[in-house]
């Protein structure tokens, strides 16, 4: 793929673009072996590849320049607004409701902060697209100065994007260079983006987490779902379920399934799709997944992790290590501290890996390995 904000050094965030992605993939593969070393699998399955363009489904773009004439992508070493609208990897549909975003931006006086001068209210735009073509559209604002003039002309935008199912507000008012703050405001009836895979409604909240590229994501889940079923488990525990991916696809009549994720309102959304889907044997709660595996007093047949990417940490790895659990999936974003993890668990083998390129033109990527007991 070509990319030319990358060719002119307007961006340089997708480091590998320009390789072709044969080579990535490859590439990424042979990072996986190496960083995991005597850890890694005796098996590779071959490694799921994925649209090189238009897979990200969710762009987060600062704004910058005017109310007039604002750009939506990064900021230049001074602070300055860069316009990065075109962006091949963000989905089309994504791309597709930037104009009429911009516009609004106009309309509603929604004026660009000015980060060396610290002035202004819109920080961030933050746009998701469901595998439906719904789209979440969140303004990060600095303070709620705006957020009358946002609600004013809302239903105009609606009526430009028919596509736009969720709008929320999210307040930032610190001067920080992250993404988005702790307050929410949703301005939309429908309060979360559902997003299909495998046949489950999965229900995102504006801050909830969910994996960047829908079709790996599906593949991801798939995958796990087949090793799961080979083992036949009774019990499984999904540690860091978000709004339960995993535990959702590992669920079957009869076979109890636990989600366990610090979010609550991921958790809320996990129990809406297990009601929905009709499971009994299937429950989320809103904890820590280490402090949940050491009070449990139960050990389940089989637990996937899939942490964020710090990893499991050495409490859990030990616990896993020492519990007599038989089969561990370990869906991993990060292989440096998969290995690290790996390495504390000594009992649990990788049987089977599989890379699946969620993150094409970056040298990232996820890695899920199937664990058994020695
Ligand atoms: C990489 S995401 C995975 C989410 C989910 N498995 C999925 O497929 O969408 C990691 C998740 O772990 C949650 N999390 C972070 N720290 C946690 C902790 N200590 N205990 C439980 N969950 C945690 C985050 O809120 C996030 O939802």
């Amino acid at each position: 793929m070509q990319c030319s904000y990358f060719d002119a050094g307007r961006c340089t965030s997708c480091t590998l673009m320009g390789t072709p992605y044969a080579a990535q993939l490859a590439g990424k593969e042979e990072h996986a072996r190496a960083v995991l070393g005597s850890h890694g699998p005796a098996e590779w399955l071959p490694a799921v590849a994925s649209r090189e363009s238009g897979y990200r489904n969710k762009a987060k773009m600062v704004v910058g320049g005017t109310v007039t004439a604002p750009t939506l992508g990064i900021l230049d070493a001074a602070g300055r607004g860069v316009d990065l609208r075109e962006c091949g990897i963000i989905a089309p549909g994504i791309r597709a409701a930037f104009g009429a975003l911009t516009a609004f931006v106009t309309t509603a006086g929604l004026t660009p902060y000015d980060v060396p001068a610290r002035r202004g209210e819109l920080k961030n735009l933050v746009v998701t697209e469901s595998p439906d073509g719904q789209l979440m559209v969140r303004f990060v604002l600095r303070s709620r100065e705006a957020l009358p003039r946002v609600r004013k002309h809302l239903p105009a935008l609606l009526a430009d994007l028919p596509q736009v199912a969720v709008v929320s507000v999210n307040l930032l008012p610190e001067h920080k260079a992250v993404v988005e703050g702790e307050e929410e405001v949703v301005l939309t009836e429908q309060q979360t983006l559902t997003m299909r895979l495998g046949g489950i409604a999965l229900h995102l909240r504006p801050q909830g987490f969910f994996q960047t590229n829908t079709e790996v994501a599906a593949a991801l889940y798939a995958q796990a779902g087949r090793w799961v079923e080979e083992v036949a488990p009774s019990s499984v525990w999904d540690l860091y379920c978000g709004v339960g991916g995993f535990a959702l696809h590992a669920a079957r009549p009869g076979r109890t399934v636990t989600g366990i994720e610090t979010s609550a309102h991921a958790v809320a959304a996990a129990e809406r799709s297990r009601t929905e889907v009709g499971l009994a044997d299937v429950r989320f709660l809103a904890g820590d997944a280490t402090a949940f595996a050491l009070d449990a007093g139960t050990v389940p047949d089989l637990v996937v992790v899939n942490p964020p990417r710090r990893g499991i940490g050495p409490r859990l790895a030990q616990w896993l290590e020492d519990s007599g659990v038989r089969h561990v999936l370990y869906s991993s974003c990060n292989v440096t501290s998969l290995a690290r993890d790996l390495a504390a668990m000594p009992s649990l083998v990788a049987v089977r890996g599989q890379v699946l390129d969620m993150f094409p033109q970056t040298p990232h990527s996820e890695v899920l390995l199937q664990l058994t007991r020695r």
